[in-house]
C-alpha cells in the first residue's frame, strides 16, 4: 500500500499529483474529516439571497459606502460587481491557475516550498499539513508582490506571470477604494502612517482543488478566517457549492457563495475586525469539493507589514468613549499564531480578546 501523506507532502507531489497517478474510486484515510468538519447539507442554509451584491460604479456614491459598511458589519463578506475589471481579464486569470496546475508534475515541484525556483513564489498542499490530522484537498501556489523589488517575478512561472502581475495592479485600486470607505466610517483616514498597516502587503492564492471520489467526507478548504485586513477573491464561474460563509458567530449554518460571472468577493479578515474594535467582523469560511470537476480560486490578501502593531483605531475608541477589546500584537507574531496551528475557526483573533 502506498503512504499517501509521504506521496503528497513529504514527496512533493500535492493532491494534484495523487488524483494524477491514482484512479482514485475512495477517499484515501488521511484525507476523512471528522463528522464535524463535514459541510453536511443540514448545516447548509437553503437561500443566497443573504450575501450582498453590491454594485461599485460610483465610489463616491454614499450609498455605495453604506452598503459595505453594513455588509462589512454584518456578515463580514459581499461581492462586488463594475469594479471595472473585464470579464475576460478574471478569465484570463482563472485559465492562467489552470494552466500552472496542468503543468507537468516536475514543473509543478520546481516551485515547491522549501526549495523553490522564486523566492516569491511557493507552492505548498493543505494547510499546515504536519500538524493536521486530516488533511485539506487542495495545493495552492502562493505569490508575494513587492513592486519595489527589482525583478521580484523574474522565476514565476511563465505560464502565468504576466497574469498574476496585472491581476495584482487592477485589485490594488479597488482595495485601497474599499478599505478608504471602510477606515472613513471608522473616523480615520488612510494616510502615510497607516496605509503600511493596511496594505502594506499583497499576496495572492491560485488555490486547486482537484476532483475528489468523496467529497463528502473530505473538505477543500477548513472553516477559518482570513487574518488579514481584506480579501478579494476570484471564484470559477460554473463550479456551484464551493465556498461557504458562517451565517452567524455561534451557529453552525453556513451560507452558500455563489460564483457571479464577472463579481469579486470580498472577505473582511481579523486585522479590521480588531481595527474596529469589533464593528466590522472578519467572516469565518470553508470551501468543500466537487467529485466531478476540479476548482481553482484567486484570492488576493491584503494585510499589513510584518512589523505592523496591531491594535483597535485610538479614534474609534476616542469617539465611543470605549475600551480596547484586544491585546495588541505585532503582526508577525499574529502570523506565527495563525500558521502554527491547523485552521480552527476564529481561534487567533480569540487568543487576543480581553
Ligand atoms: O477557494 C475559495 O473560494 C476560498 C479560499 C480561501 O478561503 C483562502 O484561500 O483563504
Ligand atoms: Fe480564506
Amino acid at each position: 500500500m502506498m503512504d499517501v501523506r509521504d506521496f503528497v507532502v513529504s514527496q512533493e507531489n500535492g493532491v494534484k499529483g495523487l488524483v494524477d497517478y491514482l484512479t482514485l474510486t475512495t477517499l484515501p484515510s488521511p484525507y476523512i474529516q471528522p463528522p464535524q468538519e463535514r459541510l453536511t447539507s443540514d448545516k447548509i442554509l437553503s437561500s443566497s439571497s443573504q450575501i450582498p451584491v453590491i454594485d461599485v460604479s460610483e465610489w463616491t456614491d454614499t450609498d455605495v459606502a453604506r452598503e459595505i459598511c453594513d455588509a462589512a458589519a454584518k456578515l463580514g463578506l459581499f461581492q462586488i460587481v463594475n469594479h471595472g475589471i473585464a470579464p475576460e481579464d478574471l478569465k484570463a486569470m482563472i485559465a492562467a491557475a489552470h494552466g500552472f496546475f496542468e503543468l507537468s508534475r516536475e514543473e509543478r515541484r520546481m516551485y515547491w516550498r522549501g526549495s523553490s525556483v522564486s523566492e516569491t513564489a511557493w507552492l505548498t498542499t493543505s494547510f499546515s499539513s504536519l500538524k493536521e490530522s486530516a488533511l485539506e484537498w487542495r495545493d495552492f501556489l502562493k505569490f508575494e508582490y513587492l513592486p519595489t523589488q527589482h525583478d521580484f517575478a523574474a522565476m514565476w512561472p511563465l505560464v502565468c506571470k504576466k497574469q498574476v502581475i496585472d491581476h495584482f495592479k487592477r485589485i490594488k485600486p479597488i482595495a485601497k477604494n474599499i478599505l478608504n470607505i471602510l477606515i472613513n466610517n471608522l473616523n480615520s483616514t488612510i494616510d502615510e502612517s497607516n496605509e503600511k498597516n493596511l496594505m502594506g502587503t499583497m499576496r495572492m492564492n491560485f488555490n486547486y482543488y482537484p476532483e475528489c471520489p468523496e467529497p463528502n467526507l473530505a473538505v477543500g478548504t477548513g472553516r477559518h478566517s482570513d487574518i488579514n485586513t481584506l480579501t478579494l477573491l476570484l471564484q470559477e464561474d460554473g463550479v456551484l457549492n464551493s465556498l461557504y460563509a458562517r451565517a452567524t458567530e455561534d451557529g453552525d449554518k453556513w451560507i452558500h457563495v455563489p460564483p457571479i460571472p464577472g463579481a469579486i468577493v470580498v472577505n473582511i479578515g481579523d486585522v479590521l475586525q480588531i481595527l474596529s474594535n469589533d464593528r466590522y467582523r472578519s467572516v469565518e469560511h470553508c470551501v468543500a469539493v466537487n467529485k466531478l470537476c476540479s476548482r481553482v480560486s484567486i484570492p488576493v490578501f491584503c494585510g499589513p507589514v510584518h512589523d505592523s502593531v496591531i491594535e483597535p483605531l485610538p479614534k474609534v475608541l476616542e469617539k465611543n468613549d470605549e475600551m480596547t477589546r484586544y491585546r495588541k500584537i505585532v503582526y508577525s507574531d499574529y502570523l506565527k499564531g495563525f500558521f502554527g496551528r491547523p485552521h480552527d475557526g476564529k481561534k487567533t483573533i480569540e487568543s487576543l480578546k480581553l
